[in-house]
């Protein structure tokens, strides 16, 4: 960072002397010192703020909003794409001259399904993005730090001289925590005991399973996924920001949290949605999974996945639903001809990428619209499915494999499913998973391989002893010809359905 602490502040001051009276808001940035996104996060209020990073990408850390973008209800699209058109026909741009940032954009999510958000989910809705207040982004070896003002309300009087000290002290404390690393922050915790984690009865698990067979057995429906929630109780407060922390060991796999008063939604995903880049579209079906323990040589149980008729057929619906979805936003759309096996610690899913060349007029909202639900979390037909998971789970959804991401002031923007993911509370953390359901499914496979999903959100939480018993359940013999048997067995799931 060349320029001095007083010379940024200075910039900034002289920007919103500019702005002061105008009745829009605007984003100011400067460069900022390279320092763990939580030092930053842990200066502000945990209510609306974010925190995302994909893979190989920038990180965005942000706290406050100057414009909250809630929609809901079915036209939840439609209103979407309103606001932010509006936000970015107003708004203003100031790049201090040493930083070449990414252009300003809004973060948030939306629900599964329109209205299934009944309790916990109350505080976030259907769906909402802000354009935050603060906005620390880091890439490669660069930071940057916008903040973003209305100009009639923050530019002039005790508000600006707020805004500005907390400028400096956002600096100073970036500056302090330069170059530590983000995991030294966090010694390895003690360990949480007497947590009770209250799951989905087993046999309720069935029942429910078994009334999807048998309306895909009736012509009703190709696949539905089926999920379910796992209650934890927390002896002791959890940090938020640990738990988020310690998903850095989920490889390729993008961070998200989304903090409202009481609660955080946060996760590690391993499915993109989308992403657009200009007019350059990816996405990908990730579906189809299978256990591989660790420590052991994972080439055999990913040839026994790729082998698995029943996963295959499971993965095969996604990838025929997401091309005949996107075709007519595309140019050009092409997809691998056979699925590989992407791996994450003990879980392995089957996983094929997709590459496009979108029609001129595509903006991010449609592709949302358009890949949301894919049957990776819904199932075939995609509406009928979607609906009919929000009318029979015990549980709400609520932004639990809904899409979260961002869109930018460019019209680029990112998606990823919100899978591998939970609410975290006081004292009180709820972990949802699910798993698709074809007429080929085990009722008592699925519910083990639910399990096995839990288990990276159980290890950030800290409940070591429990993720640790399920942990060395997964230390499966060699694979043989009952993969999914001995994953129940060793998960302690009886039964032989
Ligand atoms: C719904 C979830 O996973 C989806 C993504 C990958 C593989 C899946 C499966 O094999 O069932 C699911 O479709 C979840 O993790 O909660």
């Amino acid at each position: 960072m060349g320029a001095s602490l007083a010379e940024i502040v200075r910039f900034v001051e002289d920007t919103m002397d500019r702005l002061h009276g105008q009745s829009r808001a605007a984003v100011i940035t400067v460069p900022a010192p390279f320092a763990p996104p939580m030092a930053f996060l842990r200066l502000h209020p945990r209510n609306m703020s974010f925190f995302w990073d994909s893979p190989g990408g920038t990180s965005f850390s942000g706290a406050g909003a100057v414009r909250t973008l809630r929609v809901s209800g079915e036209g939840r699209y439609e209103q979407l794409r309103e606001q932010v058109t509006a936000l970015w026909n107003e708004l203003g741009v100031y790049v201090h001259p040493e930083s070449t940032p990414p252009p300003p954009r809004v973060f948030g999510g939306l629900s599964f399904h329109p209205g299934n958000v009944s309790a916990p989910w109350e505080q976030f809705g259907d769906g909402c993005f802000t354009l935050p207040r603060w906005c620390y982004a880091r890439r490669s070896s660069r930071a940057f730090l916008g903040l973003a003002v209305q100009g009639d309300v923050d530019c002039a009087g005790p508000r600006k001289r707020e805004l500005l000290n907390e400028l400096h002290r956002n600096l100073t404390v970036l500056a302090n925590a330069e170059e530590q690393s983000a995991l030294l922050q966090y010694p390895a915790r003690e360990e949480l005991r007497a947590v009770s984690m209250q799951q989905l009865e087993l046999s309720r698990w069935v029942e429910h399973v078994e009334k999807i067979r048998t309306a895909i057995a009736a012509g009703e429906f190709q696949k539905v996924v089926a999920a379910r929630r796992c209650d934890v109780a927390l002896p002791q407060s959890v940090d938020e920001l640990e738990v988020l922390s310690r998903l850095v060991v989920q490889p390729m796999c993008t961070r998200f949290l989304f903090s409202r008063e009481t609660l955080s939604f946060l996760g590690a995903s391993p499915e993109v949605l989308f992403d657009k880049r200009g007019n350059v579209l990816r996405t990908e079906a990730l579906a189809g999974t299978a256990c591989c323990p660790a420590g052991a040589e994972p080439d055999a149980y990913a040839k026994e996945l790729l082998e698995s008729e029943k996963d295959r057929s499971e993965h095969a619906i996604v990838v025929d639903e997401i091309a005949r979805t996107l075709a007519p936003f595309c140019e050009e759309l092409r997809a691998s001809k056979q699925p590989k096996v992407h791996r994450i610690r003990e879980i392995m899913h089957l996983h094929t990428p997709f590459k496009g060349k979108l029609k001129r007029e595509v903006d991010a909202v449609s592709l949302l619209e358009a890949l949301h639900p894919t049957p990776a979390v819904g199932g075939l037909p995609t509406v009928k499915a979607a609906d009919w998971i929000a009318s029979h789970e015990q549980d709400a959804r609520g932004w639990y494999t809904g899409p979260v991401g961002w869109i930018d002031a460019i019209g680029d923007a990112r998606f990823v499913v919100a899978i591998r993911s939970g609410l975290v509370g006081e004292g009180q953390a709820y972990v949802f998973t699910g798993a698709g359901i074809v007429s080929a499914s085990h009722a008592h496979a699925e519910y083990a391989e639910t399990s096995l999903k839990q288990l990276p959100l159980l290890r950030a939480l800290g409940i070591s002893e429990q993720a640790k018993a399920e942990e060395d359940a997964l230390d499966l013999p060699a694979p043989g010809s009952h993969r999914s048997r001995a994953l129940m067995e060793m998960l302690g799931v009886a039964g032989n359905a």
